[in-house]
């Protein structure tokens, strides 16, 4: 897209490639991190994103970055308003937006479902307008400066419906969610927030604990960490004070699975301390042949072969991409030593993982990124 098209909604543009599924303006609340994205992401569709924030300098910073624009009060309504603001003040917020907004649908992207509903509910606020949903996409760091219009795509959006949900309304979010390449999936929020204590919030408790295992060691020791102490603690550079309120917000499953976890290590640090007891090697065989099992279960990361590092670049789903992916990487000089092809229901886009050595592995994604690609 080029600069002069950027100043025309899409449906006028002469190619038509970009069309955005939302119709009229969207009005983002917490022009940080996730704010920020929506706006940058809508905008390179052509829709008008306008941004609030507590501080006037993040929305400023956020504008700057092409995100949106600041709201005047001469602005119509919007047809939705996203709340990205941190999980504590997210049913205040929302409550807000609804009366402020009446013929606007609202929506959240806060990391936790249950409580801001129960809390909108006790409130006995209207929410015949209001849909929560939840981008499982993210960074450690949060900001309008970490925004990426990228950041959602061919990622989950969760949507909670409730039953009282107008289609009308689901329609919008769902919208908003499509125009942002991500992929949509329909939970209540108690489904929710269970699965996400499983796949994010466990997992960020473990990385940080990990790594904060690290602190007393030497430097020589710390030396010689390769790329599975990165792979398994690189959420532990998140934001505490956002993860405090995610995990205070959903400690009943959290805990839960937490107490199991302590059960698996104690486990097995009683089969590993005397390993010549009877079943004891059978027992971390089999706790270790579990996470064989586990691992294989997670979307794109299919047991690649420990010599070549992957790298994933995203293709849109049209003849010639893959072709073309090839032909660049081969004239970067990079040998491809495998190839897998993964597509994601609902998002026009797939995933080309390639192995290859190493020690080409930055530079591949360096050049590549260079000459437009998208990388995971
Ligand atoms: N950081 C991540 O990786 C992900 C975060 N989320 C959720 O998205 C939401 C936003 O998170 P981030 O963008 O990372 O945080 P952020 O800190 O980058 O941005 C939040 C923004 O909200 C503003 N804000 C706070 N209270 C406000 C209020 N009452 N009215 C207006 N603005 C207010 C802050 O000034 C800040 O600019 C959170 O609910 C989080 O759980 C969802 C998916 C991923
Ligand atoms: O980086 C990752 O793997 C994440 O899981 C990021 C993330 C953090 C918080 C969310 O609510 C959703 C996604």
């Amino acid at each position: 897209m080029n600069a002069a098209d950027s100043r025309f909604p899409v449906s006028e543009r002469s190619n038509g490639a970009l069309a955005a599924r939302v119709r009229g303006s969207v009005h983002v609340i917490g022009a940080g991190l996730l704010g920020a994205s929506v706006g940058l992401g809508l905008r390179e569709r052509g829709v008008d994103v306008t941004l609030e924030d507590l501080s006037p300098t993040t929305v400023a910073l956020a504008a700057d970055y092409g995100a949106g624009r600041v709201r005047t009060s001469e602005d119509p309504e919007p047809t939705l308003v996203v709340v990205a603001t941190p999980p504590d003040v997210t049913a205040d917020v929302v409550e807000r937006a609804l009366a402020q907004y009446p013929a606007a649908v609202v929506t959240d992207v806060a990391s936790v479902k249950l409580a801001p509903y129960l809390e909108l509910v006790r409130r006995g606020v209207d929410l015949t307008n209001y849909v929560g949903s939840h981008p499982m996409a993210g960074r450690e760091r949060g900001g309008a400066i970490m925004a990426r219009a990228d950041l959602f795509v061919a990622r989950p959006w969760v949507v909670c419906r409730d039953h009282e949900t107008p289609a009308e309304a689901l329609a919008i979010v769902e919208a908003v969610a499509l125009d942002l390449g991500a992929t949509l999936i329909e939970m209540t929020p108690e489904e929710h927030d269970r699965s996400v204590g499983l796949v994010s919030h466990l997992p960020q408790v473990v990385s940080s604990l990990l790594a904060a295992r690290l602190i007393p060691a030497t430097e020589q020791a710390i030396g010689l960490a390769g790329a599975g102490l990165r792979d398994t603690t690189r959420v532990a550079s998140s934001d505490p004070e956002l993860w405090v309120q995610i995990l205070g917000a959903n400690r009943g499953p959290v805990v839960e699975l937490l107490d199991a976890f302590a059960r698996d290590l104690s486990g097995f640090a009683d089969a590993l301390r005397d390993p010549a007891q009877a079943g004891a090697r059978r027992t971390i065989a089999d706790l270790l042949s579990a996470g064989n099992n586990g691992v294989a279960r997670i979307p794109g990361k299919h047991g690649s072969s420990e010599r070549f590092t992957s790298i994933t670049v995203l293709i849109d789903d049209t003849p010639g991409q893959l072709g073309r992916l090839l032909t660049e990487l081969g004239e970067l000089g990079i040998n491809m030593e495998d190839l897998r092809l993964e597509h994601s229901p609902g998002a026009q886009i797939g995933f080309a993982e390639i192995a290859m050595l190493p020690e080409v592995a930055e530079r591949a994604v360096t050049d590549l990124v260079e000459r437009g690609w998208r990388t995971l």
